[in-house]
Formats: C-alpha cells, sequence, structure tokens
C-alpha cells in the first residue's frame, strides 16, 4: 500500500523523504518492526517510542511517524502529526480497510457489567442467526475461533491489533461484533476510527481514577464513545450518570433507549424473581413482554440482561431470540462463577475489584448464605494517594458484608503486598469487620478452605478468570479454580 494513500484524509508534515513510497504493514512497537513497515512514535506511560526511531531503521522500516521533533539518521520518510496515537486509529482502518463499516459493531461501555452484557448480546445475536466475534476482557473471539491476544493485551486493544481482528473477524464471516470499550481505549484513541452502530451504557461508579483523575473527567472519557454511534445508544436510566448522558443523547441522531427497573424507562423488568443460583424476570418493550430466565444470580444480572435485551430491542431483534438467547448464557468465566460446590460448602470466584462490584457480589451471595460469608480480597492500585481511596472503600465494602476477610495480593506490581494488606485491613478493623491477612494469595484461598465449616460459602473476588497473578515484574500462572479444586481434593 502506498504511504500517501494511507495519509490520503489526515493532516502531516512531512520533515524528510517522499510520501510516496510503498508500505508493507504499521508496527507501533520498535521491537514489531519488519523491513518496508511504518514505524509509529508513541508517548507512553513509561517510554517514549520517539526513542526507538534508530532502532525502527535498523530493522527496516520505510517510514517514521512522529509528533515531535527528531532526527532520524537513513534514508527513510519522516511525517509528524499532532497526535500520533490518533493519527493510528485511522491509519490501521485505512490499512485493514475500514473493516468495521461491513460488520454491525456494538460498544458497551461502563464501570462494570460490560462483560456480562456482552456475552448476553452475544447469545441473544447468535440465536437470531448472526455470526458474531466478541473482544473483551475474557479474550476476543471471531465465531468460535480465539482470535490470538497476549495476557498484556488490554481489554479494548490497541487501534492497530482492534482494526486487524475487525478484518480477520470479517474474512471469516462475523456479520456482528460486539466489543467491550474502556475509558483508558477511548482517552487513548485506541477505539478511534470505529464505525459503532450501537452503543451501550452499563454504569459509572469510581474506577481507573489515576488515568482519569476525577469523575467528571472519567464520565467524559465513557462519554466519548456515543459521539461515534450512528444507530442507537442503549443507556441505563437507574445509574446517575446514565441520566446525565441519556440527557446528552436525546436529540442525536441515533435514537436513544432507555432501560433500567427504578426508573421509567423505555426497556424495564418487573416481576423480578432472585434465586440462590438463577434470576427470573418480565421484560417490557414497547414491541412485546418477554420472560426472561438467567442462569447467573443476583440483581447484577437483571441489570446486564437487561441491557442486552435493549440493546437487541434497538437492533430489531424478534422476542423469541431474546429469551432464548439469554436462556443460552449458562456460565461467564470468573463471574460470581461457582468453582467448587458440595453439600457443606460453596466456593464461588468473582471479578468483582471495584468497590461497586465486590458490594453486588457480596449481596448477590449474601441472603443465599446460610453459615458464614467468607471473602479473600487484595486491592491493586495506584500507590500512595492515589490507591488509598479504593483501598479504604472496599475494606468498607468487605466489613460491612463479609463475616470474615482474608486480605491478601490481588497484582501487587511493583508495590509492597504487606503496605496495601495493611491499609485495607486497618479499615477492615475499624469498621468492625473480622480479618486476617495473608500475603501469599494462594495461602490465603487454602485459609478459607480450611477453616470453613458448613453451610459457609467463600467468595474469591478480584481476579475471575484471569489465570495469573503479577508480583513484581513477574507473570505467575494462578488459577483460582485449580488452586481450589485441588486444595480441596487433596492433590495440592
Ligand atoms: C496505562 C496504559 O493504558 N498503558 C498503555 C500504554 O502503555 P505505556 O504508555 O506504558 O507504553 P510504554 O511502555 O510507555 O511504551 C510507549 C511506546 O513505546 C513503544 N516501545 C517500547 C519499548 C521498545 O523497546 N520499543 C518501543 O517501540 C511501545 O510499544 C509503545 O508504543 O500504551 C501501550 C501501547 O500503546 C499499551 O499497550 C498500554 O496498555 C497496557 C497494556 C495496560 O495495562 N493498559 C491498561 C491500564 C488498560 O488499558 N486497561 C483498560 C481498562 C480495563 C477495564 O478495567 O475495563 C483496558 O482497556 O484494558
Ligand atoms: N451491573 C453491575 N453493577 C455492579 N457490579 C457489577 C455489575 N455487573 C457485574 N458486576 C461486578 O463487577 C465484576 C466485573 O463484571 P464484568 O466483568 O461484567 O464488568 P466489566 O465492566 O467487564 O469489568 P472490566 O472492564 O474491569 O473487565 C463482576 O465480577 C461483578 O462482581
Amino acid at each position: 500500500m502506498l504511504l500517501s494513500s494511507l495519509f490520503k484524509d489526515i493532516p502531516y508534515t512531512l520533515l524528510a523523504g517522499s510520501i510516496d513510497i510503498p508500505v508493507t504493514g504499521i508496527a507501533f512497537d520498535s521491537r514489531e518492526v519488519e523491513p518496508g513497515s511504518l514505524f509509529i512514535a508513541i508517548a507512553g506511560f513509561t517510554v517514549d517510542g520517539h526513542d526507538f526511531t534508530a532502532k525502527a531503521v535498523e530493522l527496516g522500516a520505510a517510514a517514521i511517524l512522529v509528533e515531535r521533533d527528531v532526527t532520524v539518521e537513513g534514508p527513510v520518510t519522516v511525517l509528524k502529526v499532532e497526535d500520533t496515537r490518533a493519527a493510528m486509529a485511522r491509519l490501521a482502518a485505512a490499512f485493514y480497510g475500514n473493516p468495521s463499516d461491513q460488520l454491525q459493531v456494538i460498544g458497551v461501555t461502563g464501570t462494570n457489567g460490560k462483560t456480562s452484557s456482552a456475552y448476553f448480546i452475544k447469545s441473544i445475536l447468535e440465536e437470531s442467526g448472526q455470526t458474531m466475534g466478541v473482544i473483551g476482557t475474557i479474550g476476543a473471539l471471531a465465531g468460535g475461533r480465539a482470535l490470538a491476544t497476549r495476557s498484556t493485551t488490554p481489554t479494548t486493544p490497541e487501534s492497530l491489533h482492534l482494526q486487524h481482528m475487525f478484518a480477520d473477524m470479517k474474512e471469516s464471516g462475523v456479520t456482528s461484533c460486539v466489543m467491550e470499550v474502556s475509558s483508558h481505549a477511548l482517552s487513548l484513541h485506541r477505539a478511534a476510527a470505529t464505525n459503532f452502530r450501537i452503543g451501550v451504557f452499563t454504569n459509572l461508579t469510581p474506577d481507573h481514577l489515576e488515568l482519569h483523575r476525577t469523575m467528571e473527567d472519567y464520565f467524559e472519557a465513557k462519554a466519548m464513545l456515543f459521539d461515534m454511534t450512528t444507530e442507537a445508544n442503549v443507556i441505563n436510566l437507574d445509574d446517575e450518570y446514565g441520566v446525565k448522558l441519556a440527557e446528552r443523547l436525546k436529540d442525536r441522531e441515533a435514537r436513544l433507549v432507555t432501560y433500567g427497573i427504578e426508573a421509567t424507562a423505555e426497556v424495564y423488568a418487573t416481576d423480578i424473581r432472585l434465586e440462590a443460583d438463577h434470576t427470573f424476570y418480565i421484560a417490557h418493550t414497547p414491541e412485546g413482554s418477554i420472560d426472561i430466565s438467567v442462569k447467573l444470580p443476583g440483581l447484577i444480572y437483571v441489570y446486564n440482561s437487561l441491557a442486552a435485551v435493549a440493546c437487541a430491542y434497538a437492533a430489531g431483534i424478534h422476542p423469541s431470540h431474546i429469551a432464548k438467547g439469554i436462556r443460552a448464557v449458562s456460565s461467564i468465566k470468573g463471574r460470581l462463577e461457582v468453582v467448587y460446590q458440595d453439600e457443606d460448602r460453596k466456593v464461588v470466584v468473582d471479578f468483582a475489584h471495584t468497590e461497586d462490584g465486590l458490594e453486588k457480589a457480596l449481596t448477590t451471595l449474601k441472603p443465599f448464605t446460610k453459615g458464614r460469608l467468607i471473602l479473600v480480597f487484595g486491592v491493586y492500585a495506584a500507590p500512595g494517594e492515589l490507591g488509598s481511596p479504593k483501598r479504604s472503600a472496599m475494606g468498607k465494602v468487605a466489613a460491612q458484608y463479609a463475616d470474615l476477610s482474608i486480605v491478601t495480593s490481588d497484582n501487587p506490581k511493583n508495590q509492597d503486598p504487606d503496605a496495601i494488606i495493611a491499609e485495607v485491613s486497618a479499615v477492615v478493623a475499624a469498621e468492625g469487620g473480622q480479618y486476617i491477612g495473608i500475603v501469599d494469595r494462594k495461602e490465603a484461598i487454602r485459609h478459607a478452605i480450611d477453616i470453613s465449616r458448613k453451610d459457609d460459602v467463600i467468595l474469591i473476588a478480584g481476579k475471575g478468570h484471569e489465570t495469573t497473578q503479577v508480583i513484581g515484574k513477574t507473570e505467575i500462572p494462578f488459577n483460582e479454580a485449580e488452586i481450589v479444586q485441588e486444595w480441596i481434593s487433596g492433590k495440592a
């Protein structure tokens, strides 16, 4: 492909060389440059890609894209734009032939509930005959095939990888793709240049404030998704930020579809029946009422499945497909997943890693727990001042709802796990909760099992579907379902 055609609609300054040269690929990491490719320098949070231009030239880059002046030695074309991340999204879309134009892309954003809402949407659309792609926290799929990702691939991949995934989906006959769109991705332009037909907003509660600093900034980042949608915006009106968003979107060309339980919304739920492992309700849409049966417990799965009902309604899906699609979801990896159960005890793994998520997970299990509710959890977060509010909020929730908290490590990364545990434990104690601190997460899980008695429920919160733990710079294998099963069966 000619570099000039890639830059057809992108303003740039030519610093060196010619624009009329062919490029064979695009890379934003110098280590992945191949001869003939365009290297895009990104100023990162830890290093600056502009420092690796020489490496890119050494590996054969034909062109370099920068956002600040750099001296590049060698016979290469050098172009400058205002923002290389924003340009990368457009270049990637152009390089892969704007694949999202040929897919029905549905974006799901919000603090919690994106993964499960996306899986309900996938199931309903499959029921209606679509071949589905999925991109999110628990991986990427094109039809039944898993797309290659790395353990470091974010929930919403970098734009170059995202557009490649869309192209791959299109080649594999995928007709519609539901993807989780994180606030990081929106702020860092990863999802820019994507043709979103429908956007779904689940809720907004404190998280990721290390990047966004204030709830208002966090909200504005999430709201960016709805500037890109062309057909419908599906918004939870029971969330205060959802109300604010709906107000902003009511006169847009993309149709507004609201949902909720408490608020007066276009799609709403009544006759909610919560059981230990199932949830039932009637969903009301302007097209009629639908009996919904969800094979997951708690009000959060009423919300997450209702988001999918509203999205399917907005997409014109027949009610019978909606009911069947939701019924077909039997479990979602790491989302209130029962990893062990016998007549004495039950062990549940859940991805709850925010104050709101932890409260919802505990209050879902509590009414059906005859014995004690034992919580194993840790808090990953930014260090010092930035991390403290999260540690404090999660400690309070644990003290309020768990009968015993085993405070342990999450992904301590380069922070001192003992210091995090001490900070969380102090809050649990101050709030009158019972706690034990055990730094080794595997030991903490084993201890919870050892002390559990008849009718106790153990909730292991924070890592959900994840299969590794990051301590320092090392990523160690960590599969909670296996740890539980091996310890109980005496194999460990
Ligand atoms: C905080 C954050 O978003 N970080 C992203 C950011 O990393 P960074 O700025 O630290 O990158 P960096 O390491 O400084 O490198 C800068 C540039 O130099 C390049 N480089 C680096 C080394 C080298 O030898 N050569 C070279 O060219 C890198 O490839 C990169 O392009 O830019 C990188 C490349 O653009 C991303 O991969 C990386 O996401 C990492 C994987 C990450 O963990 N992100 C998380 C925080 C995230 O995005 N989470 C959200 C939220 C999930 C949710 O809770 O919903 C998500 O979407 O997953
Ligand atoms: N609607 C909801 N409201 C509050 N908490 C929820 C809701 N849905 C799920 N949760 C809790 O949050 C956790 C994460 O849920 P889920 O994976 O669906 O969210 P997510 O938005 O994809 O999260 P992430 O982006 O961090 O991957 C769940 O394990 C559950 O404890």
